[in-house]
């Protein structure tokens, strides 16, 4: 048995354009705050936040990447021990929106195939600047076979919801893989701690 502290531990990744605001959500929820002034990332960032959920203590490794293509090449190598992609657009910019299909394939060629996407539309407490409405996005998020949410890391609307929900729908598939597997034998590397525990139902 490992001494840690947690049942599971799931790598999060953050991706999208610069400026959406990933940093912001990442802070609104491991730290509660909004930070003012926020500079551009620099390459990578990495937060870790553990949460309970029904009784199932959740290690989030959560990383921030840079959305400025520059650091491409470097925040490409995080892709692919991920289990979650939170992928971010800004509700009130039009051309983050456009980008989508551009990310899609970065996922696509550097993500394992088993990752967790979830598509976030961020900024909704500036709704009278809204660019991409509401069902539009959720359309495109329904033909990729992503979930869909809309937060604002300034109100700390859905943030909570947003990393919780992953953490469900992540130990939801654990435990599927692990009953699929059942007999075979454990494949190393796979970056992800099962075990067997009580239920946890995304609400
Ligand atoms: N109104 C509003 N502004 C936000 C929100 N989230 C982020 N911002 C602002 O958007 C700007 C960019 O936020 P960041 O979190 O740095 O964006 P990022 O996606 O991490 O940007 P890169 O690090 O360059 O990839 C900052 O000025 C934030 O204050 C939000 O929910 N509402």
């Amino acid at each position: 048995m490992s001494m840690e502290d947690y049942d599971y531990l799931f790598k999060i990744v953050l991706i999208g354009n610069a400026g959406v605001g990933k940093t912001c959500l990442v802070r609104r929820f491991t730290q509660g705050l909004f930070p003012p002034g926020q500079g551009a990332t620099i390459g990578v960032d990495f937060m870790i936040k553990t949460v309970e959920i029904k009784g199932v203590k959740v290690k989030l490794q959560i990383w921030d990447t840079a959305g400025q293509e520059r650091f491409r090449s470097i925040t490409q190598s995080y892709y692919r021990s991920a289990n979650a992609l939170i992928l971010t657009y800004d509700i009130t910019c039009e051309d983050s929106f456009r980008c989508l299909p551009e990310w899609l394939r970065e996922i696509e060629q550097y993500a394992n195939n088993q990752v967790v996407t979830i598509l976030v539309g961020n900024k909704i407490d500036l709704a009278d600047k809204r660019e991409v409405h509401r069902q539009r996005a959720e359309e495109f998020a329904e033909a990729q076979s992503m979930l869909y949410l809309e937060t604002s890391a300034k109100e700390s609307d859905n943030v909570e919801k947003l990393f919780l929900d992953l953490a469900c729908e992540l130990i939801r598939e654990a435990k599927q893989n692990t009953l699929d597997n059942n007999d075979s034998t454990p494949m190393p590397g796979e970056g992800k701690n099962i075990n067997y525990l009580g239920c946890c139902s995304m609400n």
